[in-house]
């Protein structure tokens, strides 16, 4: 990726962009956290993909335009934000900060916008509904024991999230080499919080990922489609199938009864050699047809990637690693730099592209003749 300014910033002050985080977590996290953060699965092609594939759409500006006044603001699930950025289901924010996400919830607060915790959390989702009062949502593994995610959800309710964001993309876990190498691990003081009492979890790392041996013994492989209509009878929460990368699975998601999708390939974790997000986004949004909402996840990093997916008809994004790395580098104010820097970067490019509203960014303000739409890739 050509990005002159990447790894640049010496400290949190001299950082002017979201992905020279990267290089201050690097530096200061023990190599199994930060690889653990860091990668994606085997050759790591959507890895990479996954931001180059938005370095290929080129942005057609309109000019002459009053830009005067700029409003950033939309609503998710009926929800108003006024950034239309939320924060990914990430684990383990404890391996990157103390507070973990704790500091994640207080910094997406502070901006005003929407937490999705991770079921695979450092605290549990009560400590976390605890830290702010803003709004969040709960994301969803299913594991074999069906009563630990009938448990998490009734609880995720009663804590007030809003949402349950079920992951259709795990199975199993990706294979991330990196982890394999590091014999992943967690360290004493760090657990999968929101299964104490419920569960022992003891990763075994003698063989290569623990994580990946955990997920292999715990991981429900039968969960399918059918399942959604189990889970709406456990829950009165809107339902948002997160992983969804093809048209089909899009129809299916919403016969099924979900309230939206969010386009994912989970940060390229799961399975290398998927299309990047930015580009299977456009099938998912033509089979969806406007009946839910579809939001997207992956490589964003910019606020004209935020730009480029609204006008391919996302109408939110997700951040995963740039939280993480903001989180490293610098607690709750990192987390709040990563999400004000990319507001402030959706806020101008909309400024310079003429429109006022999300609403007013349109398919004709990408350039669909590049190479990147002839190709595809
Ligand atoms: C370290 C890490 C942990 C993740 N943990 C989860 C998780 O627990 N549940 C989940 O649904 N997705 C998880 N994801 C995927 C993210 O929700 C999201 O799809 C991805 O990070 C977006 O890509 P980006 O990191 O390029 O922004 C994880 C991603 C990373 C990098
Ligand atoms: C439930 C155990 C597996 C946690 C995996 C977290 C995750 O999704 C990731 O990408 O890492």
């Amino acid at each position: 990726m050509d990005n002159s300014s990447e790894g640049k910033a010496n400290s949190i002050e001299e950082v002017v962009n979201v992905a020279e985080f990267e290089a201050i977590a690097k530096r200061k996290l023990p190599k199994m956290a930060y690889d653990f953060y860091a990668s994606g699965a085997e050759d790591q092609w959507t890895l990479r993909h996954n931001k180059i594939a938005f370095s290929r759409i080129r942005l057609r500006p309109r000019v002459l335009v009053d830009v005067s006044k700029v409003d950033m603001s939309t609503s998710v699930l009926g929800f108003k934000v006024p950034m239309p950025i939320m924060v990914a289901p990430t684990a383990l924010h404890k391996l990157a900060h103390p507070e973990g996400e704790l500091a994640t919830a207080r910094a997406a607060s502070s901006v005003g916008t929407i937490m999705v915790l991770s079921f695979s959390s450092s605290y549990n989702l009560e400590e976390v509904a605890g830290a702010s009062s803003g709004l969040k949502f709960f994301q969803l593994y299913v594991y074999n024991d069906r009563k630990i995610a009938e448990s998490l959800v009734v609880r995720a309710e009663n804590a007030g999230f809003k949402a349950i964001v079920l992951t259709g993309d795990t199975p199993r876990l990706g294979r991330r080499e990196a982890d394999i190498k590091n014999r992943f691990t967690l360290p004493p003081n760090v657990t999968l919080k929101n299964l104490e009492g419920l569960m022992s979890v003891e990763l075994d790392e003698s063989k290569g990922s623990g994580l990946e041996a955990y997920a292999s013994n715990t991981m429900d492989r039968s969960l399918s489609w059918k399942d959604i209509g189990w889970l709406k009878s456990i829950t009165q929460l809107p339902i948002l199938v997160k992983g969804v990368l093809t048209g089909e699975d899009a129809s299916l998601a919403i016969n099924a009864g979900a309230s939206g999708i969010i386009v994912s390939n989970h940060g390229a974790r799961q399975l290398d050699g998927v299309l990047p997000t930015i580009v299977a986004l456009e099938e998912v949004v033509n089979a969806v047809q406007g009946r839910i909402p579809v939001y997207l996840d992956g490589g964003v990093r910019r606020g004209t990637d935020i730009f480029k997916a609204f006008a391919l008809g996302a109408q939110a994004v997700l951040v995963g690693r740039p939280v993480i790395y903001g989180l490293a580098s610098d607690g709750q104010a990192g987390v709040e730099k990563v999400l004000k820097l990319l507001s402030d970067e959706l806020e101008l490019v909309m400024s310079l592209c003429g429109c006022c509203s999300v609403d007013d960014i349109k398919p004709s303000h990408i350039d669909r003749a590049s190479d990147f739409f002839s190709s595809r890739l």
